[in-house]
């Protein structure tokens, strides 16, 4: 594992994603899992808090106009440096309690392919918000060991991480990458794709929230089998009336936009397969592709891409969780 050097045992690990922030300490575990935003008032660089994780996912969608909703990361990258900081300053305050530590030394997690800036960007987010010396480590490699794989063999292991705002591929071998490739799309990609959706089909808007909603019961009615109904209710305004109301989008209706959202993944799937070695290929043929991340639980991302490689595709356990406790594991090397 030359990639992860620390300079000194880090204390916690923090999974930064689009969509949620996972913090785990040394010996405790998980210790905050909420919503990667914040909620400030005051506009142009006189801002201040009002709240951050699930206090501020309630206010998605309903602030008036002296607020605003500030996500720190777009696309698995910073994107608004002052909502990391404020993130990160909520989620230590959180998680390290009363207990008063030094500036603990951290791992977070971070896209592969990160430029140099979004690097930096991190590192001086987390020096900001008083965290000690941060390692970053790549998120699909701690993926993969929150997903149970031996990454130190010689063999090839195949990880998809399907995150919210970004969908990473990466081959393993001998604790190190031997391929890659990544799409800059994910959960929160498929729910604006499905709010679209519902827009043009029935002239009706629908918020964040319930874009989010409609994709887990979408999800969930697939889960159930044929016997689920097969039409969803969903509420929201219509451009026709505009009157609030709960209108009922039919399923195989969101079936195309989820098949057009996956098969963007299967691409970059083929690509990295396409370009790797024909040992690692036959170690990956062996033993299939292990999905991860919360984008995992939907079911046609496991069918279509066994579709589309003819590979066995497997969903870790709990895989909205792996690069937590991937990264969590490194804290005890
Ligand atoms: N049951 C489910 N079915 C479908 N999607 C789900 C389910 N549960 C969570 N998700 C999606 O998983 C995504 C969050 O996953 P995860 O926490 O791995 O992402 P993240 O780490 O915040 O994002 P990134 O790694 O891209 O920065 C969200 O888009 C969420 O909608």
């Amino acid at each position: 594992m030359s990639s992860f050097l620390p300079r000194r045992r880090p204390e916690i690990a923090i999974d930064f994603g689009t969509a949620n922030m996972r913090v785990l300490r040394r010996g405790d575990g998980l210790v905050f899992d909420e919503p990667s935003l914040c909620c400030v008032r005051g506009r142009h660089g006189m801002t201040s808090l009002l709240a951050a994780g699930s206090e501020a996912y309630a206010m998605v969608d309903r602030t008036p106009a002296n607020l605003r909703i500030a996500r720190p990361l777009c696309r698995g990258v910073l994107q608004d440096i002052d909502a990391a900081k404020r993130m990160l300053r909520y989620a230590l305050a959180k998680s390290t309690g009363r207990r008063r530590w030094r500036a603990p030394a951290a791992i977070i997690g971070i896209p592969a392919d990160a430029t140099q800036a979004e690097r930096s960007a991190m590192l001086t987010a987390g020096r900001d918000a008083g965290l000690g010396p941060v390692t970053l480590l790549t998120e699909p490699f701690a993926a993969a060991i929150g997903a149970g794989i031996v990454v130190d063999r010689p063999s090839g292991a195949m990880v998809v991480e399907c995150g919210a705002g970004t969908t990473e591929v990466a081959i393993f071998s001998l604790g190190g990458p031997c391929g890659s490739g990544s799409v800059r799309i994910g959960g929160d990609t498929l729910n604006r794709a499905l709010a679209d959706r519902v827009h043009l089909r029935h002239k009706f808007l629908i918020g964040e929230r319930s874009a989010e909603q409609l994709k887990l019961d979408y999800v969930s009615q697939r889960e159930a089998g044929p016997a689920a109904p097969s039409d969803l209710p969903v509420s929201g305004r219509c451009l026709r009336t505009g009157m609030p109301k709960t209108i009922s989008v039919a399923m195989h209706d969101l079936d195309l936009i989820v098949e057009k959202h996956v098969a963007q993944v299967v691409k970059v799937v083929r690509d990295v397969l396409a370009r790797t070695a024909p040992d690692l290929s036959q170690d990956i043929h062996d033993a299939g592709i292990m999905l991860t991340g919360g984008g995992a639980l939907v079911p046609l991302m496991r069918d279509i891409i066994a579709q589309g490689t003819g590979l066995k595709v497997v969903v870790a356990d709990k895989p909205a969780h792996c690069v937590a406790r991937g990264l969590e594991s490194l804290l005890d090397a």
